[in-house]
């Protein structure tokens, strides 16, 4: 690991019977935020999981700057509906040494949370705000978030966005997140790594990243290009009218 990194990925391997994330390497500088993006079932949430060592990788290293300590929000936490927040936040805390109330309390109004509220009182948007409230309270050095933005109604996502890009200020924290959302991308990520087809297609700083792909695409050096318009360039599919029966 450099020292200039905070998470160093080192040739990350995972087979599945029917896929195989092969070969996954990046690394992330403190105080930044790396976005990773991919088609559905590219190895996205294989990675983050394989990093957050919820599932065993085959093969590859993963190593986190010390103090070696993350905080992982990868898809629905299944709560119990007719708990209030509060209470399931008092339990939760207690696993955390780093537990920040202030800092708690300062994301839930931020958030518009109300923790009297029950689990089942919540919209779907509500309990990722709150999930991520929770996730962001106990000075984790690095943040890996699968798809956070999804469901989230586009004031909130300003707010999530906001809260990101203060959460690295410091210079010693990063975020790692996947999602389909790629203005989250334009935004607030400083790197982005590409996975295609369980490996990365290409990593880098985001300026980086994007005159890779101008080059590659042979278009000249200031021409305008999203990164939807990357990942459609690559991916995309033409439907073949002949092929759909009448
Ligand atoms: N537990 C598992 N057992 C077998 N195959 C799995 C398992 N988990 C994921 N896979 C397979 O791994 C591949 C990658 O899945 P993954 O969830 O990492 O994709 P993703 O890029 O996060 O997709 P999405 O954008 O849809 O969330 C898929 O083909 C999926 O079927």
């Amino acid at each position: 690991m450099t020292n200039d990194s905070l998470l160093t990925v080192s040739h990350l391997t995972k087979r599945y019977p029917q896929f195989t994330l092969q070969d996954v390497s990046f690394t992330i500088a403190p105080g930044t935020i790396m976005g990773m993006i991919g088609v559905n079932g590219a190895g996205k949430s294989t990675t983050l999981k394989s990093i957050a060592r919820l599932v065993q990788p085959d093969a590859g290293t993963m190593q986190i700057a010390a103090p070696a300590n993350l905080a992982v929000m990868l898809g629905e936490t299944v709560y119990y509906p007719e708990k209030k927040l509060t209470t399931i936040t008092r339990t939760t805390r207690q696993f955390y040494s780093q537990w920040d109330e202030e800092q708690y309390r300062y994301y839930l109004h931020f958030f518009d949370l109300d923790d009297q509220k029950k689990v089942k009182e919540l919209s779907t948007g509500m309990l990722i705000k709150y999930q991520l409230a929770v996730t962001m309270s106990h000075h984790a050095p690095l943040l890996i978030l699968d798809e956070p933005t999804s469901g989230i109604d586009p004031v909130s996502r300003d707010a999530i966005r906001q809260v990101f890009r203060h959460y690295v200020a410091d210079g010693q924290h990063s975020i790692l997140f996947s999602t389909h959302i790629t203005t989250d991308l334009e935004a607030i990520a400083d790197s982005i790594t590409y996975i295609h087809a369980g490996a990365v297609l290409y990593s880098a700083a985001k300026p980086d990243f994007i005159d890779h792909f101008r080059r590659q695409f042979g278009l000249s050096v200031n021409a305008p290009l999203t990164f939807d318009d990357i990942m459609l360039t690559i991916e995309r599919k033409t439907i073949d009218d002949s092929a759909i029966p009448a």
